[in-house]
């Protein structure tokens, strides 16, 4: 006996999930109705960086991530000296003409700070990301990470239960994929530590403004970069040379900009910002600092955050460094010596440019 139906079969549980194309065009809509003015009243509320892990939690619509607790970060520590304001303003400059800016220096010389302060001053939330040599295109772009399980009991007839099992992946935005779809300040911290392969997808980002996502399903696989987008990455100088060299494509689509360590007073205006210690205390740590990094090989220079260091373990011996003053220097330098012999002739260089303060 055939069984004919009398009436449109209900089918009970959730509809399929939408198609990728269809969140994308429904993200797209959103990202109209947030304005960057909009996005400005909102910013001067939170100022926190955007963590990508907690990012990491299926499609957020825009109007989520703007409301929600991911801002920019906080730089209230922040010393804009003149050799700051410069080199801001050249980053702002090729910002504005929508290049992604490479920044380049050494260790502790303050390039995190510096894009953060741009990324504030660019006032769209930032997303973050470091380079390392286990980074692949999924880490930047996302992937079907999740496979969401729904059971559909279809009870259309008393006495016959049909059961389906619908395995519906669900595709996890990742840090690129989020600030291309919502037009964020994309950082990639130290991106020269990632493998080129890893770092093909910026290719068509800085170039064509497209995203391509990595599709099993044969969703739509393209996504149109937002305006707003932009992209700062950094490297260190020193392993920059050392670790994958960037693929020539890549930094063909990029400005360069080498930083180095900043003037002394610009250091002496920072170290006093991070630790309040008198001027004359501040300004003898970062010259002892600047000596010692004239003197050490590339490797071992240390940068604006052992004069902060030494300036903390000052204050918090609170008048009582004496006795501890040319150590506090020793230990700040000692993670960067290779062995024994090194840091005895680290502890004379110590000893001998401390010799020099008047
Ligand atoms: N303009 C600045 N104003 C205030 N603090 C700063 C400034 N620049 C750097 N610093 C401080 O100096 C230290 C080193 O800066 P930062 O971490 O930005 O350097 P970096 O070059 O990114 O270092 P790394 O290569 O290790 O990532 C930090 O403690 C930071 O807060």
């Amino acid at each position: 006996m055939i069984y004919k139906a009398t009436h449109p079969r209900k089918v009970r549980g959730e509809s399929v999930h939408q198609p990728l194309s269809e969140k994308i065009k429904q993200n797209q809509t959103n990202l109209k109705t947030i304005s960057t003015s909009e996005m400005h009243e909102k910013l001067k509320k939170q100022s926190c960086l955007i963590d990508p892990k907690s990012l990491f939690i299926g499609n957020l619509d825009t109007k989520n991530l703007i409301q929600s607790e991911y801002f920019l970060p906080n730089t209230d520590c922040f010393v804009e000296g003149p050799d700051v304001k410069e080199l801001s303003e050249r980053i702002k400059l090729w910002i504005g003409t929508g290049y992604p800016v490479h920044l380049i220096g050494p260790t502790g010389c303050g390039k995190t700070s510096l894009v953060m302060h741009i990324a504030k001053e660019i006032g769209r939330p930032v997303v973050w990301i470091n380079g390392d040599d286990a980074l692949t295109t999924k880490d930047l772009t996302g992937g079907y990470a999740q496979i969401k399980q729904e059971s559909m009991r279809d009870h259309y007839i008393h006495n016959v239960i049909k059961s389906a099992d619908i395995i519906k992946p669900e595709w996890i935005d990742n840090p690129l994929a989020i600030a291309c779809k919502y037009g964020c300040t994309f950082v990639y911290n130290e991106f020269s530590r990632a493998k080129p392969t890893a770092n093909n997808v910026l290719l068509s980002v800085f170039e064509e403004g497209i995203l391509e996502l990595p599709s099993k399903f044969g969703q739509e696989r393209y996504l149109k970069v937002h305006p707003e987008f932009r992209a700062i990455l950094t490297s260190n100088s020193i392993e920059y040379a050392g670790i994958h060299a960037p693929q020539d494509a890549l930094l063909d689509r990029m400005v360069g900009i080498y930083m180095d360590y900043y003037s002394l007073e610009t250091e002496i205006d920072i170290v006093r910002k991070h630790t309040n210690i008198p001027y004359e205390e501040a300004k003898n740590i970062v010259f002892v600092i600047r000596k010692i990094r004239e003197q050490v090989n590339e490797v071992q220079k240390p940068g604006t955050r052992a004069a902060i260091m030494v300036g903390k373990a000052m204050k918090q011996l609170n008048g009582n460094a004496e006795k501890y003053y040319n150590q506090l220097f020793i230990d700040v330098i000692a993670t960067k010596t290779g062995s024994n012999v090194d840091l005895f002739q680290k502890e004379k260089l110590v000893n001998n440019v401390i010799s020099q303060l008047t």
